[in-house]
């Protein structure tokens, strides 16, 4: 199958921490690592290594962090034809901070990223997929927004329509404009976390935040729940898939929710049912946190079924 994708390649600055720095607090970080990231790197990364055709649309700098950021895109045969390098803004580079009980906050540095240049779409890429995937960072702020909507629209329009997956992220919830949330909803496939859910909809339980994406017309939506699983809705049917417990301990989130939402598009597309597929996606994201870093723990269809089969 071939995808393209609109979203962030970084630098990721990963430090564990006992806890998280106080205001004015000076801490040390029991590990302190540097990998490639961003959710845009790591859903072609996850999809290429599934066996999928994978061109992805970012803006790096003309810097030296740029060859590091996409190291794993490279490597994993993602193509770079609509990798863009900007002439000022530097490699976007996150610093992530996260505790042994799950807590985590990131500085963001949108960067060359967010300047990706809408001129430079070319709608034949768009059109010659079999699905876009969209990291709702893209949606937020700059000349990449722009690029973002046009190519939902391009899809969208396509004389056999691209079916369109957004995965909404945390750091887009509070960016996306209200006349952005149509977007959103409008995606045939949604993927968030249960946070993002809440805080898109301003409600503080999941069934009701369902149901206010369903009157607003949302399609498709899945709930990734953590050690819970997901939630997959649609305006028929909702179902709780279980979780799938992985071989191998969990040491880091980083990314975990970018390949789940890979790895649900991969299913889909090859056909399986959304429950079936949501599964496959709990299993990759588990899977994924068993390393160190969003793109390091390369994930393979037998990976998947091996999870499965637990
Ligand atoms: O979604 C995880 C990603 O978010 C941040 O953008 C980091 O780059 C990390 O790789």
């Amino acid at each position: 199958m071939k995808f393209f994708v609109i979203g962030d390649v970084t630098v990721d600055h990963l430090y564990h921490l006992d806890r998280l720095p106080a205001p004015g607090e000076e801490v040390v970080p029991g590990r302190a690592t540097m990998k490639p990231g961003g959710a845009g790197g790591t859903i072609s990364v996850t999809l290429a290594r599934l066996g999928h055709t994978v061109t992805l649309a970012a803006r790096v700098g003309n810097d030296p962090f740029a060859e590091y950021a996409l190291a794993s895109v490279r490597e994993s045969g993602v193509s770079l034809a609509a990798i863009q390098v900007d002439p000022e803004h530097l490699t976007s580079t996150i610093t992530v901070m996260q505790t042994p009980d799950g807590q985590r906050a990131m500085i963001s540095d949108g960067a060359a990223n967010r300047q990706l240049d809408p001129a430079k779409l070319k709608k034949k890429d768009i059109e010659g997929a079999d699905a876009v995937i969209v990291s709702a960072y893209s949606l937020t702020e700059g000349p990449q927004r722009d690029y973002t909507l046009k190519a939902i629209e391009t899809a969208q329009k396509a004389k056999k329509p691209v079916p369109v997956f957004i995965d909404l992220g945390t750091g887009a919830v509070n960016k996306v404009g209200t006349d952005l949330i149509e977007n959103v909803i409008g995606a045939d496939y949604l993927t968030l976390n249960q946070h993002e859910l809440l805080a898109l909809t301003d409600t503080t339980s999941i069934s009701a935040a369902l149901a206010q994406l369903g009157d607003a017309g949302a399609r498709r939506v899945v709930v990734k729940v953590g050690r819970m699983g997901s939630i997959v809705w649609t305006p028929t049917e909702t179902e709780l898939v279980d979780p799938i417990k992985p071989e191998g301990r969990v040491v880091d989130s980083t990314g975990a929710g970018d390949t789940f939402t890979a790895a649900f598009a991969h299913a889909v597309l090859t056909g399986q049912p959304l429950p079936q597929a949501a599964r496959i996606a709990n299993a990759a994201g588990a899977l994924a946190a068993t390393r160190v870093g969003a793109q390091a723990r390369p994930i393979t269809p037998a990976d998947l079924e091996a999870a499965l089969a637990r």
